[in-house]
């Protein structure tokens, strides 16, 4: 009889699924729809932390940021109406970056649901594109089943789960008993595919025809980076990264010739230009129809999910397999290739670039530009350091100049480009790794998003150290407008704002920068703080220069040799038009010391 059996709201219960996950934190901003969540929130505190923040969507970004970070589910809420639809953005982020993610949504009550109510609207048709699984709870008996169900979802789809609560369904009383089914360890990876000797003496046999190999390398290759770099060197392949492998295989590896594209180093896109075999393995790359069809060549790709193929590049050679097995049976099957003049040149072409970024970030500049503030951020980072890098500029600055050791760690909105995830990222880097070192890096346009959660930073005390470099305009945007034969920039300039003064404001020291010599105690100023368990801000005020676009150079052969030139459509408006000699390209960028790459060619002889 129900009088014997002690009870519990179905919102605790629910909550106690959550806990049994391994849940800390719940991200979110409460409405009067979600009360019976915020009543067992209250009840659970000592379990499970209510983190508030100041808007839904830096919740739902710093939960899609703490599962790309940890690997495990995290959770966000918002309530019904607008608090579900200022979710959207955040789990579209954690959607397009495969995190794990499992959103509460208020809704109204039962009885007043269908009935034109306050704030009520048909939540799941919303969220029915972003979620790999998306219910209303109808009986509070099935709350905490339903929540054990959306964890397992997001698990196991990598996507976001979304559970809607009536009001009402929270606070109804429901027998005491455990509801979190059996736990397994759901980070465990499922078992994935090895290839077969055929494949790797199939994939051997065409690397020993191919005069270029690249290897592009993504995020499945996970932990076998070291492996990686043994047959780079053993069959004199260089290694491209995409944004999210970036740290997965050392910097400081010649080979390692970073990311390809826009946010690209030189030697990344001209040997992309110029590869005769694209090796991709483990990776999803959203800008292969642009990079991969740029010109011909063959394409093997090596990939865990068989979804991923032939969507870059029509295929020489499909591999379903796992990255890392692959690459150490490769190892196993392999004979050493000879030194290869195609390697040596795409070295030569990183270490050239390489020595041109470090030149940009010695030097004293006024007014101040960016590359002096990496230098600052890189000499204080501690090596297990976690960066939040938002989305603009700083991206491309990041992969160029952000001095990223194995136990870095770092969160950006790779695919979705979400702005505004700074702050987010940095808050769930904070609560996750609260003994590590943490930098959020923004640019204004970036950070003016979501800049009402320095609050967040200062009520939780959490010692994150903010980056802002504030140009006065949306760069990123800017130069894509220059690339897109624009007559005249639209919309991108913003105005100017003293970040330091409003991060006071909110309780958060701050200081602003003007010129390279205010950098150094600027940056010591943001340890002490931060070592102080405060947060701190450097409004870093920077020009609005564009840093050399590589992917404007253009390769192709003619009368059987190597040419270089820059793209007919560039057209850098504002910082100088009309340049067609790749000469005049570089000296507009500062960039004299530069080899092009047919001077590269013939220097080490790879034959067009
Ligand atoms: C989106 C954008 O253009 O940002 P930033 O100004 O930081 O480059």
């Amino acid at each position: 009889m129900m009088s014997d059996v002690n009870t519990v709201p179905a919102s605790v219960a629910m909550l106690r699924v959550l806990e049994s996950w391994g849940v800390k934190q719940i991200y979110g901003y409460p409405g009067g729809s979600f009360s019976s969540t915020m009543s067992a929130l209250e009840q659970e505190k000592e379990r499970i932390q209510y983190v508030q923040v100041r808007h839904e969507q830096v919740g739902a970004l710093a939960a899609a940021a703490e599962a790309k970070l940890t690997g495990k589910v995290a959770v966000t809420f918002g309530s019904a109406g607008p608090g579900a639809t200022n979710l959207l953005t955040g789990l579209y982020d954690a959607r397009e970056d495969h995190a794990p993610v499992v959103a509460l949504v208020g809704q109204v009550p039962s009885p007043n649901m269908n009935m034109n109510y306050f704030q009520e609207f048909s939540e799941q048709p919303m969220f029915e594109d972003v979620a790999v699984y998306n219910r209303t709870v109808m009986t509070p008996e099935s709350l905490p089943w339903v929540v054990d169900k959306a964890v397992r979802e997001a698990y196991k789809h990598q996507g976001v789960a979304v559970v809607v609560i009536p009001n009402d369904m929270g606070f109804g009383e429901i027998p005491d008993v455990e509801y979190a089914s059996a736990m397994i360890d759901e980070t465990k990876e499922a078992p994935l595919p090895d290839p077969t000797n055929e494949e790797v003496d199939k994939f051997l046999e065409m690397v020993k025809e191919a005069k270029r190999p690249l290897i592009h390398v993504g995020r499945g290759i996970k932990d076998g980076g070291d492996q990686l770099v043994e047959l780079s060197k053993k069959l004199q392949i260089p290694l491209v990264m995409t944004g999210l492998a970036k740290g997965l295989v050392p910097d400081e590896y010649e080979g390692n010739l970073g990311m390809a594209n826009r946010a690209a180093s030189k030697a990344a896109d001209e040997m992309f230009a110029t590869a005769d075999l694209v090796i991709a393995i483990g990776a999803d790359f959203p800008f292969a129809n642009l990079v991969y069809r740029s010109h011909d060549f063959k394409f093997i790709q090596i990939d865990a999910d068989r979804v991923q193929f032939g969507r870059h590049h029509y295929l020489d050679l499909g591999i379903w397999s796992d990255a890392t097995s692959f690459v150490e049976k490769a190892l196993d099957r392999s004979e050493a290739a000879p030194e290869s003049p195609w390697f040596k040149a795409a070295v030569a072409d990183m270490q050239n670039w390489s020595e041109y970024l470090d030149m940009l970030t010695n030097r004293d500049v006024s007014p101040l530009e960016f590359e002096p503030v990496y230098k600052h951020i890189n000499r204080i980072a501690k090596d297990d350091a976690i960066f939040s890098i938002d989305v603009g500029d700083n991206i491309i600055n990041s992969f160029r100049h952000l001095k990223l050791t194995k136990k870095n760690k770092w969160v950006i909105s790779a695919l979705f480009a979400s702005m505004g995830v700074g702050v987010p990222g940095a808050l769930a880097a904070k609560f996750n790794y609260p003994d590590r070192q943490v930098f959020n890096i923004s640019g204004d346009g970036a950070y003016s998003m979501v800049m009402q959660d320095l609050i967040t930073e200062t009520k939780y005390q959490l010692p994150i150290i903010n980056v802002i470099t504030s140009n006065e305009a949306l760069n990123f945007i800017k130069n894509s407008q220059a690339d897109t034969d624009m007559n005249d920039y639209s919309g991108i300039f913003i105005e100017g704002q003293d970040f330091a003064m409003s991060a006071k404001s909110m309780g958060v020291e701050a200081v602003t920068v003007r010129s390279t010599d205010e950098l150094e105690a600027a940056f010591d100023k943001a340890v002490e703080v931060t070592e102080a368990g405060k947060p701190f801000l450097i409004d870093a005020k920077i020009t609005d220069k564009r840093s050399l676009p590589v992917e404007d150079l253009l390769i192709d052969v003619e009368d059987g040799k190597w040419v270089e030139k820059v793209a007919p459509n560039y057209n850098a408006v504002g910082v100088m038009e009309h340049i067609d000699s790749v000469r005049d390209f570089f000296d507009s960028y500062d960039a004299q010391s530069l080899k092009t790459l047919p001077e590269l060619f013939e220097e080490f002889g790879v034959e067009a």
